[in-house]
């Protein structure tokens, strides 16, 4: 049965889905971007792209690109929220967030259900990310309330004081990975701090953020304080060169992070980037072997390995390298791929078929450059015919790997290890910061000083001892080197979508040089 949804302009209505839908059965024709509190048809913008269901390879919708028209009516739309949002005190920003935290844990299962037909990963994973989200909001809700500056005293009676104040319109640009979850990384503490937000998705993942406008308005935030546009590159352009933008956070590839900057330079707009990572996870000799070989899955595979902190080089104590390799290989191969709606599934379809071919492409290049396949990455087409063009593959880990082989050298962004021995700790924290990347690391041991030590030692922003690739929203996350900078998450982001004013008071009379 093909569920249809005709609902063109939903201004209070949240546009329930019925929880019975299935793999291979959504069609979604309601409009993709949300203005002043409601979803609408942009004014302007190209041609319409399709929007895919990975599992099945059907497409589910279209997606018109936003123009420059409809870029402008949404920072418009923002401007005006903001005048009033920013002048709440915390506490009744910290109403409005704690209410679409609400929603969004009551609703789990259907925006969830949305981010797996979309995304095409595994329905177990997404109600993770779906519950990282709404934890996300409550976290800076949490902190709305408490955002102050400082008093400081000065001579003669006379003091000086800071406030903490939000930027304006800021411009959230998301990946395709974890399109949910990345929107309310970044609207959460930008709301919280008092700013407007206008978001563009991948076009790739377009759906589940409209959602999350929806719930935001629900939940008593002033019409037009987050908005969605869509598109992909020449709309991300528009956003970024616009004038009335104050700041432009983003996650995605190196390169487009590169071009983001330039544009940002030419505003003087400060920017948040979040990209991509090629992390090193060591698994050193005295470690748990099971603990080691769950987090070395946990840094590989989940979301069919398309995630931008993954630790894809895998060095292991020469000591163990046999009995690890042996355990993470018979695991690997019990990895259940298939429909992602089935509750069992734990890894699903990748985002499209260019990305698979792109990610067969690189086991291709290992296999060339003398790496040997251990297990997977084959495609893998399942017995379901409505699944037979779905992006499947089966994970994949490489042995026999050395420093130089493309595959430990560049971001695969998929479901593909590649394991390399090591000798002495000095050596390994060498390798593993022998990268253009930064943005994580993990060390698995019992010996808790090199534990320490090594961490110390490794150059990147966000480092794991004895797990991998748990997301705590208390805890900041972002990259060193050319995997970004800016935080999210923690008390940390704070900084990234505030300013301090400082005030200087005179309690006497003017003392004049002239
Ligand atoms: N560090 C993190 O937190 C994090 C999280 C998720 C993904 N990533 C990284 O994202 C990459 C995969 O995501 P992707 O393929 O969507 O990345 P991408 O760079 O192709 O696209 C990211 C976003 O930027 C937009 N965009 C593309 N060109 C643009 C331009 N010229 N101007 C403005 N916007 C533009 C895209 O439409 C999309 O919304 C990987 O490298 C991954 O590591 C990083
Ligand atoms: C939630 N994780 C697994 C830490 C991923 C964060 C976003 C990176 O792609």
């Amino acid at each position: 049965m093909v569920l249809l949804l005709l609902l063109p302009r939903l201004c209070r209505a949240h546009s329930a889905l019925a929880m019975s839908t299935a793999t291979g059965t959504l069609s979604l024709q309601q409009p993709l971007n949300y203005r002043a509190g409601c979803r609408v048809q942009p004014v302007d913008g190209g041609q319409p792209e399709d929007v895919y269901e990975p599992a099945t390879g059907r497409v589910i919708t279209k997606v018109l690109c936003s123009g420059e028209k409809e870029v402008d009516l949404a920072v418009q739309s923002a401007k005006a929220a903001f005048q009033t949002w920013s002048r709440t005190s915390g506490m009744e920003r910290s109403r409005v967030l704690l209410e679409a935290a609400r929603i969004i844990r009551e609703r789990r299962d259907e925006i969830a259900t949305l981010e797996t037909i979309n995304n095409g990963k595994s329905i177990f994973e997404a109600r993770v990310d779906i519950d990282i989200s709404w934890q996300c909001l409550e976290y800076y809700a949490g902190l709305a309330g408490s955002l102050a500056g400082e008093h400081i005293q000065l001579p003669g009676g006379s003091f000086g004081y800071t406030r903490r104040e939000p930027l304006g319109v800021c411009v959230g640009i998301g990946a395709w990975n974890y399109p949910f979850q990345i929107a309310c990384w970044k609207s959460a503490p930008a709301l919280a701090c008092g700013n407007a937000m206008v978001f563009k998705p991948s076009p790739f993942t377009p759906i589940s953020v409209v959602k999350l406008a929806e719930i935001f308005t629900e939940a008593g935030a002033p019409k037009g304080l987050f908005n969605v546009v869509q598109g992909g590159a020449a709309t991300g352009q528009f956003l970024c060169h616009h004038p009335d933008v104050a700041k432009i956070s983003f996650t995605g590839s190196v390169p487009t992070g590169v071009k983001i900057m330039e544009m940002a330079a030419k505003g003087i707009k400060p920017v948040t980037l979040e990209l991509g990572g090629k992390s090193p996870l060591i698994i050193f000799s005295d470690c748990s072997l099971e603990n080691a070989v769950n987090g070395a899955l946990m840094a590989n595979f989940l979301t069919q390995g398309e995630v931008c902190c993954n630790g894809t080089r895998v060095f292991v104590e020469r000591k163990i390298l046999d009995a690890f390799t042996k355990e993470v290989v018979k695991r690997t191969q019990k990895i259940k791929v298939g429909d992602p709606l089935q509750e069992d599934t734990r890894m699903g379809a990748l985002i499209n078929r260019p990305h698979l071919e792109r990610v067969q492409g690189f086991i291709k290049q290992a296999k060339e450059q003398g790496a040997q396949v251990l297990c997977g990455g084959d495609l893998y087409v399942p017995d379901d015919p409505k699944l037979k063009n779905g992006f499947y593959m089966q994970p994949c880990v490489l042995g026999n790997c050395r420093d130089d082989m493309t595959c430990v050298q560049e971001e695969i962004f998929g479901p593909v290890m590649s394991i390399l021995p090591f000798d002495t700790e000095a050596e390994v924290v060498e390798r593993a910061n022998n990268t253009k990347f930064g943005l994580a690391g993990g060390v698995f041991t019992r010996d808790i000083q090199k534990a320490h030590r090594v961490v110390a030692a490794l150059k990147a922003g966000m480092c794991f001892i004895n797990n991998y690739n748990i997301s705590p929203v208390e805890l900041p996350f972002g990259g060193y080197k050319s995997s970004g900078f800016g935080r999210e998450n923690g008390r940390a982001a704070i900084e990234y979508y505030s300013q301090l004013k400082t005030v200087c008071v005179e309690m006497g009379d003017v003392e004049s040089v002239f």
